[in-house]
């Protein structure tokens, strides 16, 4: 299997100009069909992602009892602050403090809905001047982008533009974190794919610590590059295209002497997709892709909560993580299924 030794850069604006498309467009697919991850550049949200970075290090530094009025323990939607830590991945606990926000205006949940719809919920806001109306106005900006970019990655794997439209989840989810300084060799976040959705796309500082895994098993740094965003394929885009665009597994090493913050955008899927809708849609996707049958044979193992039988639908598949992710919140809500699901073992 081919590997990689960097993440790729992409520039949006030669995207989006007819003489330089194809080229770009070529880029992009080898982005996608190898690694998983690039930088996207020119993506005309600088600003708002730099008035955003500005923002963040007033809104970790409010009074501890302002943060937990918002605490995630609050939310069955897993929306809301997540004190240093309280998160754990790969059975280890992340050294991190965050915010977590999901698009605005969604229904609110009742009994008769399905449990896993539980997840699409109204935001906990930090009482501050101005927290608001930043969340909204960036998820507005990046959302309009990401559609544009899913239309690309379309175009780029030789599909109808609109081909992904229709497994748009209603609610992304947006990230605010702080990464404080830790001893050398610390978790930050440990090794995982995103499984929330689509594709993520992330805006880290100019601290450094992000890591990707390559096909040889080695961890790659992902630097920082100015104004850039990276971007990355989720579990739900690996199982949309029957693993031939596959997640990359990824980590975060704690900064050790200054304080690091990331902003990630998690481009929802939609939840009520069952296993067997996944697979026919998957196999058509797969058919209509063209690429050698070395690279679609890879599609069939490729472990994901996404494709287990254990789950009912990408809604379930996605609460599992939650919950795993966030005990304490999982607990308080979901007992049963905490029990059960931390039983269980993917294959
Ligand atoms: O903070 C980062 O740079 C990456 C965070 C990440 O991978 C995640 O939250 O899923
Ligand atoms: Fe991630």
């Amino acid at each position: 299997m081919e590997t990689f030794s960097s993440v790729p850069t992409v520039d949006f604006a030669r995207l989006n100009d007819p003489a330089t498309k194809t080229e770009e467009l070529a880029r992009l697919r080898d982005a996608i069909f190898v690694v998983g991850f690039l930088y996207l550049t020119n993506t005309g949200i600088e600003n708002d992602i730099r008035r955003t970075h500005d923002y963040l290090p007033q809104l970790f530094a409010l009074p501890t009892e302002v943060k937990e009025k918002c605490n995630m323990i609050h939310s069955p939607s897993f929306l809301g602050y997540t004190r240093l830590g309280a998160e754990t991945t790969a059975s280890k606990t992340d050294l991190r403090e965050q915010f977590d926000f999901g698009t605005p205006g969604m229904k609110t949940w009742v009994e008769e809905d399905p449990f896993w719809q539980r997840l699409e919920g109204p935001n906990q806001y930090p009482d501050h001047p101005g927290a608001r109306s930043l969340v909204e106005e960036y998820i507005a900006k990046i959302d309009e982008l990401a559609q544009a970019f899913v239309h690309l990655v379309a175009e780029c794997l030789s599909l109808p533009l609109e081909t992904f439209d229709a497994f748009k989840g209603n609610m992304s989810r947006l990230k605010f974190v702080k990464y404080p300084p830790s001893a050398p060799n610390s978790q930050g976040v440990g090794p995982h794919k995103d499984s929330a959705g689509l594709f993520t796309f992330l805006s880290q500082d100019d601290t450094g610590g992000l890591q990707v895994l390559n096909k040889s098993g080695e961890w790659i740094d992902a630097p920082p590059v100015e104004g850039s965003l990276v971007i990355n394929i989720q579990q739900g885009f690996e199982a949309i295209t029957g693993g031939i665009c596959a997640a990359t597994t990824h980590r975060v090493i704690a900064p050790t002497s200054r304080t690091r913050y990331s902003i990630p955008f998690f481009l929802g899927v939609r939840l009520d997709l069952t296993l067997e809708q996944l697979k026919e849609s998957a196999a058509h996707i797969v058919r209509c892709i063209p690429v050698s049958d070395d690279k679609k044979k890879r599609a069939v193992d490729v472990p994901s909560e996404f494709l287990s039988p254990l789950y009912s639908c990408f809604g379930e598949a996605h609460l599992r993580n939650r919950i795993l992710s966030h005990p304490d919140v999982g607990q308080r809500w979901y007992p049963e299924l905490y029990a059960k699901y931390s039983q269980q073992n993917l294959t």
